[in-house]
């Protein structure tokens, strides 16, 4: 099995409301697929469907090699699902509760105890083994509920905001629960409003808006794409008013007009330089990529850098150190996941929303 999911033009309507437009996409085995999207975009629909819990209206899914439509409980089978609202019973304990799930899909008696104990172990919840749900913390919660999820031993596992309220440390328990899950086979499915929880565990990332797939890459493609977007959209306006100005000069281009085409802010510096002088500035300004130098409070320096090139900022360095500049801070940043998904998702269809 190459693809643990695939959809084929998967939708959902409610009336006449389209809740999930026509989605496609693939979801390689054995990855960790980040969902994201704004709140009312038909995230919990689309997994609804995947998990064989509200029918698509047209279209349909491949989940683990079965569809959901045709072959509900076999795919049933195969997945486990974390939903956001753990949805335990409060008045049984965690070995309990995880006992229940290995009753549901009939796990063995002489097998139970030794998967349920093992998984307890794996996500550090043992100590709490006889404890009611009702009494657990947040983070315990989510651990008992990974525990039930996860002793039919599914192939697919659905999250949904699992770290959502969590402490950083107990965030980050999880996040290498969730790697570990991944290393030993599970294909994980991500839903998060998380962009640093999605940007750093997922391999994949689809962005739904609308009830639309509005960007499906790897989390380092989706933030290129957005860079080389901004250098495409610059190009196209640059290139348009070029234009104006050669009809208008009856075809001569003035010259530092023409240059400024290069003119694409691409990744933003910022320097701390402690001897800082008009020498080292125009030195820094001198530098073909760099634009925008500016001079900020107690010794800082911001400037836009308007290349792909990472050289350019061994350059910037090399040139401040050349001129015996002492740099006491550096930092550059880049577009992210968070850019990317403002992005996708600013232009909002009204009519498509309910
Ligand atoms: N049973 C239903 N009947 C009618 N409309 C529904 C139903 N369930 C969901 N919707 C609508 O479908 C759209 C998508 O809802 P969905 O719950 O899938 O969004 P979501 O992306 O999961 O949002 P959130 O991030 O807020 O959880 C919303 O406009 C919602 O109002």
């Amino acid at each position: 099995m190459k693809y643990a999911i695939e959809t084929f033009d998967l939708t959902k309507k409610y009336k006449n409301f389209t809740a999930v437009n026509s989605i496609n996409f693939k979801i390689p085995k054995g990855t960790i697929f980040g969902m994201l999207g704004p709140n009312g975009a038909g995230k919990t629909t689309t997994i609804k469907m995947l998990n064989c819990l509200t029918q698509p209206t047209s279209g349909t899914a491949s989940v683990a090699e079965f569809d959901v439509k045709e072959n509900p409980n076999e795919v049933r089978e195969k997945i486990g699902m974390v939903p956001q609202a753990v949805s335990l019973y409060k008045d049984l304990t965690v070995r309990e509760n995880a006992e229940l799930c290995s009753d549901y899909y009939g796990i063995p008696d002489e097998e139970k105890n030794d998967r349920i104990s093992n998984l307890m172990d794996l996500v550090d919840i043992s100590y709490a083994k006889d404890k009611l749900i009702s009494q657990l913390s947040g983070g315990q919660k989510q651990k008992a509920s990974l525990v039930a999820s996860l002793v039919h031993r599914p192939d697919i596992l659905f999250l949904d905001e699992p770290t959502i309220g969590l402490d950083p440390t107990t965030k980050r328990v999880l996040w290498n629960l969730i790697r570990d899950l991944n290393n030993s086979g599970h294909t994980i499915i991500l839903c998060s409003h998380d962009m640093h929880e999605v940007d750093m565990l997922c391999d994949n990332v689809g962005i739904i808006n609308t009830g639309k797939l509005v960007a499906y890459d790897t989390p380092q493609g989706l933030k290129d794409s957005l860079l080389k977007d901004e250098k495409m959209e610059y190009e196209k306006n640059i290139s348009h008013t070029l234009n104006e100005v050669h009809n208008e000069n009856g075809g001569n281009l003035p010259i530092n007009l023409s240059q400024n085409q290069d003119n694409i802010c691409l990744k933003k510096m910022s320097f701390i330089i402690e001897n800082q002088n008009e020498e080292i500035i125009n030195s820094i300004k001198a530098l073909k990529p760099v634009n925008e130098v500016k001079l900020g409070e107690n010794n800082r320096i911001n400037l836009k850098i308007n290349s792909f090139d990472d050289d350019v900022v061994n350059d910037v360095i090399k040139t401040i150190i050349s001129k015996n500049g002492k740099i006491s801070a550096v930092s550059t940043e880049e577009p992210s996941l968070e850019d990317v998904f403002m992005k996708v998702t600013s232009e909002v269809d009204k009519d498509a929303r309910a």
